[in-house]
């Protein structure tokens, strides 16, 4: 579009949904005399018509954000479930989910991957065997400023659930289940909040840095069926803090099914704290649950990074320990698994190939020693964990240097830096296999090892994450040039 911009950054208008781009992408199509203005309005349904504002504005296409649903789409099927920002599709029936993931991804990896054919490449995509309550880990904020559930209006008072969208201050309150965590723990959030308000706690303000409840960190064991509670607050009320009915609360309501219950008193006055942070104490149980895979047992504790779906985590790793095994894999004495994490996809590569060497690194020190740790509970004492940068080991171990037949990296959602992957390509591993959260760094990265001579075989998406736009990625590339 030539000549002057059709919207300035901040104004607000209603569009209309017509069509999906990766990463729920809405977009809304504005007929102009010199052609087609597009936006992109994320978290929005194709037949919605919606309120936004519009953050980015270019000449050819501009960026908005989601205020408010004005009228729905006829795709969608209204369910009973509290609206939460972190399920945006939750109306949107699964098939329909996965007819986007799957068009959205493909024509990703052909575009920015460069991958020609890329349809004829895709092996599988996969369900998440729960489609709702799924979620291991949720965090909900305390405010003094909220809004109650679809309401604009902004209160003063005490508010518990989740930031509005597009906000740093107003929680919108949650009244129950949302769908995507513990229906129990959901439903009893409003009470929680009335026993805390009956006895005159206040929340915290952001800005004023005031007040006393901030945030709860919830774990949820699957194999167990557990919970493990974090209840932060600032040390504003410790005085009339009763611990004993506090702890009692919690007994009653869960039962056996909790698994520990911690208070962490932090004052700083960040806007999110870190959970992990401050001065630490455990009321009741134990500060880990405990998660298996395949068998393999995980101690985790409320802040360890852990798959957010296991179940669907589980068909995740399989894809990948096929994808690793169905070549020889112990055809060469080294097998390497980069961002290892607490290290589940290591442990899962030396029980299937027992004749290799397996070794995970990961930058997070506490993420190796929980590693260590369950890799010795599990047995697999061979198993060998570096706290380090990938590139940095890479460079200081070139004794690895062709002694690798596959490789498994699984990036954070940033991707690989691209010094780090030149590194890993210099390894000369024959096979990658590479697992992505975040197809777009993929496909980024789908063009480099292309360039030095590795194809992509094949690759299989993981729906770790019904009801949201983000989907998993599983590659298989094969190296053609020696
Ligand atoms: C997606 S997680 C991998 C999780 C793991 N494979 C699992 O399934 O549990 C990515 C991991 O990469 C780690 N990481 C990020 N940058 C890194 C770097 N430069 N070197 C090593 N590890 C890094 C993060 O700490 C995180 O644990």
């Amino acid at each position: 579009m030539a000549g002057k911009k059709l919207y300035h950054r901040g104004q607000i208008c209603n569009l209309e949904i017509k069509d999906l781009a990766f990463e729920g992408k809405g977009i809304a199509k504005v007929e102009t005399p010199e052609g087609q203005y597009i936006v992109f309005v994320p978290n929005t349904i194709p037949g919605q018509i919606v309120e936004c504002r519009m953050v980015k504005v270019q000449r050819s296409y501009a960026e908005a954000k989601l205020i408010r649903i004005i009228e729905h789409s006829e795709l969608e099927v209204e369910q009973n479930f509290a609206s939460i920002p972190g399920a945006p599709y939750i109306n949107l029936p699964i098939e329909k989910q996965r007819g986007y993931k799957e068009k959205t991804t493909i024509e990703l990896f052909r575009r920015i991957g460069k991958i020609e054919g890329a349809e004829k490449l895709f092996d599988e995509y996969i369900e998440s065997p729960r489609l709702l309550h799924y979620r291991n880990k949720m965090e909900y904020s305390f405010s003094a400023v909220y809004v109650e559930p679809n309401q604009d209006t902004f209160l003063d008072g005490f508010g518990l659930g989740f930031k509005k969208r597009g906000q740093w201050l107003a929680v919108e309150n949650l009244l129950g289940d949302s769908g995507m965590f513990d229906a129990q723990f959901e439903d009893f959030l409003p009470k929680l909040s009335a026993w805390l308000q009956e006895r005159d706690h206040t929340a915290w303000h952001p800005k004023k840095h005031t007040g006393f409840c901030r945030m709860l960190a919830v774990r949820k064991s699957f194999a167990q069926d557990q919970l493990l509670i974090n209840f932060v607050s600032s040390s504003a009320e410790l005085e009339q803090f009763d611990l004993e009915a506090f702890k009692q609360l919690f007994s009653e309501e869960f039962g056996a099914r909790l698994g520990g219950l911690i208070h962490t008193i932090n004052d700083d006055v960040g806007d999110r704290p870190n959970a992990s942070d401050g001065e630490r104490h455990l009321l009741l149980g134990k500060e880990n649950v405990e998660e298996q895979i395949h068998g393999l047992r995980f101690e985790i504790s409320v802040e360890s990074f852990f798959q957010t779906n296991p179940a669907s985590a589980e068909l995740l790793y399989q894809k990948a320990l096929d994808y690793v095994q169905e070549d020889k894999a112990d055809s060469k004495p080294v097998i390497l698994d980069l961002f290892a994490g607490t290290g589940t996809i290591t442990q899962l590569l030396a029980k299937a190939v027992p004749t290799a060497e397996v070794i995970g690194v990961e930058i997070i020190p506490e993420a190796v020693e929980d590693a260590k740790r369950s890799a010795k509970a599990n047995g697999l004492e061979k198993l060998k964990f570096f706290a380090a940068d990938v590139g940095k080991f890479l460079l200081e171990h070139p004794q690895y240097q062709n002694r690798i037949h596959t490789l498994t990296l699984d990036p954070p959602r940033a991707g690989i830096a691209p010094k780090t992957l030149r590194k890993v390509i210099r390894l000369g591993a024959e096979r990658i296999v590479y697992i992505s959260c975040n197809p777009a760094t993929q496909a980024r990265d789908m063009q480099t090892l292309a360039e030095f001579g590795y194809s992509l075989k094949k690759f299989s998406l993981v729906d770790q994450f019904p009801h949201t736009a983000h989907i998993e990625s599983v590659a298989l590339f094969e190296k053609i040039s020696h």
